[in-house]
């Protein structure tokens, strides 16, 4: 059985035998794991995010800001292929290209803010491109809700993603994976503050 949630491939980061990620404390044990990591992630998401240009540099250093206690990678692109449910996610070796890619629109656009409808619909594309990404081993989901939490700032349309229904997302954040953004773009409007 995969414990970490991932189908992923002689994991070069998990220890050896196990699908327990190698840890910064040494747990071996993955509900040990899973309690330490959202105990810290959530510690350092209550503190100031990381500034930057929202860029792929400050997208991952938001992700080294959230996960910097648990794995000596934060921060850094996987090396590994990864998917979840047979969902395949970028290959390793294409990874900076499309995070480059993807930046560059978000940079120089800006995501459009003359409306929310507008806001969201590009919000949503982006956060469907950034999970299709997935450019980290473990964290995506939490870096990308941190990261769009400061877009929406941003923009002027913040998020409040504590209301975020944990079923109802994750399915939309899959169907978004398939091409299909309308349920996310609903999900994204009734958390808009
Ligand atoms: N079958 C799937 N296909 C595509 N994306 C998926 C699938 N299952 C989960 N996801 C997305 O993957 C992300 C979670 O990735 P990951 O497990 O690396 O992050 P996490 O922060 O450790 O976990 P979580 O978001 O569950 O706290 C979320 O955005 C989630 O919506």
């Amino acid at each position: 059985m995969n414990l970490s949630g991932y189908d992923a491939f002689d994991d070069p980061y998990a220890y050896k035998g196990t699908h327990v990620l190698k840890n910064k404390l040494g747990l071996r044990d993955t509900a040990a794991l899973e309690s330490f990591e959202l105990e810290m992630s959530n510690s350092r998401a209550t503190e100031a995010l990381p500034d930057g240009d929202y860029d792929p540099r400050h997208y991952r250093e938001v992700h080294r800001h959230l996960f910097q206690d648990v794995y000596r990678w934060a921060g850094k692109y996987r090396t590994v292929r990864t998917s979840k449910d047979s969902n395949p996610f970028c290959f390793p070796e294409h990874i900076p290209n499309e995070m480059n890619l993807l930046f560059e629109a978000l940079r120089t656009d800006c995501l459009p803010s003359e409306d929310a409808s507008s806001f969201l619909a590009s919000a949503a594309a982006f956060l469907a491109e950034l999970n299709a990404i997935h450019p980290f081993r473990e964290g995506n989901g939490r870096a990308q809700l941190a990261f769009m939490h400061l877009v929406g700032l941003r923009a002027g349309f913040p998020f409040d993603f504590s209301r975020a229904k944990s079923d109802t997302f994750l399915a939309a954040m899959i169907a978004s994976y398939h091409g299909d953004l309308t349920p996310l773009v609903t999900e994204l409007r009734a958390l808009l503050t």
